[in-house]
């Protein structure tokens, strides 16, 4: 079972894993620091029994490396090292964008993520708005 486009290298020449964040579908993922640039990442670890279908997550894998743009969680590369698959990117320290959504987050953030349904509202009005500011007031769920 080879999964496509991985290194066979020991990822632990590359990254100290820091704690488990938390689960998924596939497995762990957990916070680590690339050794040589500093650099905190996120990392799935997925066990690969033989036989198990790596359709999925080899499509997640391809998904990611054909991703580049600088508002989508950077792909780092992977490595297959006994049976386990390490699927490395960059690290989101902000939580879901579901919680941004319900309200769950600072309220900064909260409030600049309603300001982007603002700016869709002018946009599709044909209108621009050169000073958009964020407020820092109520934690109501996001209108839309
Ligand atoms: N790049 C990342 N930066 C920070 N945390 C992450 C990152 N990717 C995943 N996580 C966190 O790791 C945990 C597991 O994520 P994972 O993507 O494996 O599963 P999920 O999105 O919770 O569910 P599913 O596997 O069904 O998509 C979640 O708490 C998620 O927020």
């Amino acid at each position: 079972m080879d999964v496509i486009g991985v290194s066979f290298l020991d990822p632990l020449d590359d990254y100290e894993l820091v704690h488990r964040i938390g689960s998924g579908t596939y497995g762990d993922v957990f916070k680590a620091r690339n050794i040589k640039t500093s650099e905190m990442s996120a990392i799935k670890i997925v066990k690969l029994d033989p036989g198990d279908d790596i359709t999925s997550i080899q499509q997640e894998i391809t998904m990611m490396k054909e991703c580049k743009h600088k508002n989508i969680v950077a792909y780092f590369g992977s490595y297959h090292r006994n049976t386990k698959l390490w699927i490395c990117m960059e690290y989101c320290g902000g939580g879901s964008l579901q919680d941004i959504y319900q309200g769950k987050s600072d309220p900064v953030i909260v409030n600049a993520f309603r300001c982007t349904f603002g700016l869709h509202y002018l946009h599709e009005t044909g209108k621009m708005h050169r000073d958009i500011k964020v407020p820092y007031q109520s934690m109501n769920a996001l209108r839309h």
